[in-house]
């Protein structure tokens, strides 16, 4: 589903407009007409007031429909003009017309100088005040009305956005947004929703279709991205019926060090369980009898060291090769490391401590090291780094669009994919920004990380282009610890729990 910018928001809502023959007006009785039915279904004999916040803008005149569709149908309804500038728009001015004249609700005008109105527990609050149109700080008295309203405990629900959120930039250090229980949005969904700078403030998610021209949606480029269902059904590749086991590519899994050798196990069967053909495993020949154990699928690659990872030759031509997990920051895995970056020709994923070695020579800039890591990670390789690993490749950010735009940077320059996880991970190539929209808490939990590379480099071998097999992979990933976490509580999960979800997962593609 496509992620878009306020202007181009604002040209679709103007297309549409004119391609169905409607009023502006008309679009936002739509637009507010379904979110009160939306409302409607929350309310219960426990929401004693209503108090719809409503500023003079588009996003007010929504608030002012909403209002009026409520005491309508016998609500008790407070609102609050949040006049924070005495011009209101054309359609925000028609609906304070019909809602004053409908007689129904106590309406007050709220102004720097006004007492605030108190919030208590009863209170169901309708933030309507600033929408896709906020492009500098909310004045102050909003603020504070902000900053009293989520120091209450009353519930929020807020319109298309809470109020003090930027589309392109995350809130200052002091500036207040308004705390959301449900944020009904508009049409598209909106990047912010899922940056961590607004997580405080976020709370569910309900992408409301009012019916906007699909024609010009689909014309809009969008660099921007949230990857769905639908998003990920469309990567997903169905199995042909006359296969054979080398229809789905032989993956190999390089990885651990004398005292980490579970996670390359773990990241292993995940490879496994992916669909991929065969799966091929170089690891410290003391865990050798411990994968075999586990994993009796897998192969052994016969690794010259006990206690690191070597640069063994295979044997075969891998398809794909997952690098990195559990395999320490000594010297014989950077040499190791090096040595695979120069001689494999096939698509990679480089995680965990790969990254810490690739990170450490390129901050160094140790020119014979750069030349020897930094020079070689091939293109269109796959890194997946937490928040610590990509501070340590791409630098420090003060806040989460610096953060983007280093990852593409950094991204152009090396010309890689960039998994960047988190709690909405972020798949970065270039200028394209994919936002995972699965997964949740129960997740970060030791293990996880090596179980999506395994998942990615299965993927990645059964012939998915690297881009393709990292937005997949990351959402399949985030699906099953949801599936997983539905059944078992996201308290109990583990690492393995997600691979055994796996096959849920692709399920729900095929559905
Ligand atoms: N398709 C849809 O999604 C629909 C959306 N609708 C709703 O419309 C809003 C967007 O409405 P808009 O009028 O463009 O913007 P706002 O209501 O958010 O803001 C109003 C104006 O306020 C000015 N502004 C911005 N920041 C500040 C500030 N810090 N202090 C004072 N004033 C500020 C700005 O105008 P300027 O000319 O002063 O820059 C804004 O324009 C959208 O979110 C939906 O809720 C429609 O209902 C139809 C369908
Ligand atoms: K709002």
């Amino acid at each position: 589903m496509k992620i878009l910018e306020a202007s181009q928001l604002a040209d679709l809502d103007s297309y549409s407009c004119k391609e169905q023959n409607i009023s502006s007006w008309e679009l936002m009785e739509r637009a507010a007409g379904l979110a009160y039915e939306e409302i409607k279904t929350r309310l219960n004999s426990a929401t004693q007031q209503i108090k719809v916040l409503a500023g003079p803008g588009n996003n007010g005149g929504d608030g002012l429909a909403i209002a009026y569709f409520l005491a309508q149908d016998g609500w008790d309804v407070d609102v609050f003009l949040v006049n924070f500038t005495s011009s209101r728009s054309p359609d925000n001015q028609k609906n304070l017309v019909r809602l004053k004249n409908q007689a129904k609700s106590n309406i007050r005008e709220l102004t720097e100088d006004s007492e605030l109105p108190e919030f208590t527990s009863e209170d169901l609050v309708i933030d309507a005040i600033f929408g896709v149109g906020l492009n500098r700080s909310m004045p102050e008295f909003v603020q504070k009305l902000a900053r009293k309203h989520n120091g209450s405990a009353s519930q929020c629900i807020c319109i298309d956005v809470p109020s003090g959120m930027y589309l392109d930039q995350s809130p200052g250090e002091d500036e207040a947004v308004f705390q959301s229980d449900l944020i009904l949005t508009f049409q598209t969904p909106k990047l912010p929703f899922y940056l961590p700078d607004y997580s405080g403030v976020v709370g569910e998610v309900k992408i409301i279709d009012i019916g906007l021209s699909q024609k010009r949606l689909s014309e809009i480029s969008s660099e921007l991205n949230l990857v769905d269902l639908s998003l990920a059904k469309k990567l997903y590749r169905p199995r042909p019926r006359f296969s054979h086991k080398g229809t789905y590519g032989h993956a190999v899994l390089i990885g651990g060090s004398e005292l980490m050798l579970g996670s390359v196990i773990l990241s292993s069967k995940s490879c496994m369980h992916s669909g991929v053909g065969k799966t091929s495993v170089l690891m410290p020949s003391r865990g050798h009898s411990a994968l075999i154990q586990h994993l009796p699928e897998a192969m052994l690659v016969e690794n010259a060291s006990e206690d690191f990872i070597s640069d063994q030759d295979l044997g075969f031509n891998a398809d794909a090769i997952g690098i990195g997990i559990g395999i320490g920051t000594s010297e014989a895995a950077l040499s190791a490391l090096g040595a695979w970056l120069e001689k494999a020709d096939c698509p990679l994923v480089i995680d965990a401590d790969a990254l810490n070695l690739i990170a450490e020579h390129i901050t160094l800039k140790d020119k014979k090291r750069l030349r020897t890591l930094d020079g070689q990670v091939p293109k269109k390789s796959i890194l997946t780094p937490h928040p610590g690993e990509l501070r340590r490749l791409v630098g420090s950010w003060k806040d989460d669009f610096e953060k983007l735009n280093l990852i593409k940077d950094f991204s152009k320059q090396f010309d890689v994919i960039v998994l960047a996880k988190d709690a909405y991970s972020l798949c970065v190539y270039q200028d394209q920004v994919f936002v995972n929209s699965t997964g949740n808490s129960g997740m970060a939990t030791a293990g996880s990380g090596d179980v999506l590379t395994g998942l990615l480099t299965g993927l990645l071998a059964q012939g998915y282009s690297s881009l393709n097999a990292a937005v997949l992979g990351m959402f399949l990933h985030g699906l099953a610890g949801d599936l997983a976490a539905e059944e078992m509580s996201e308290e109990s999960l583990t690492a393995s729990d997600i691979i055994r979800y796996f096959g849920d997962s692709f399920s729900k593609l095929k559905a």
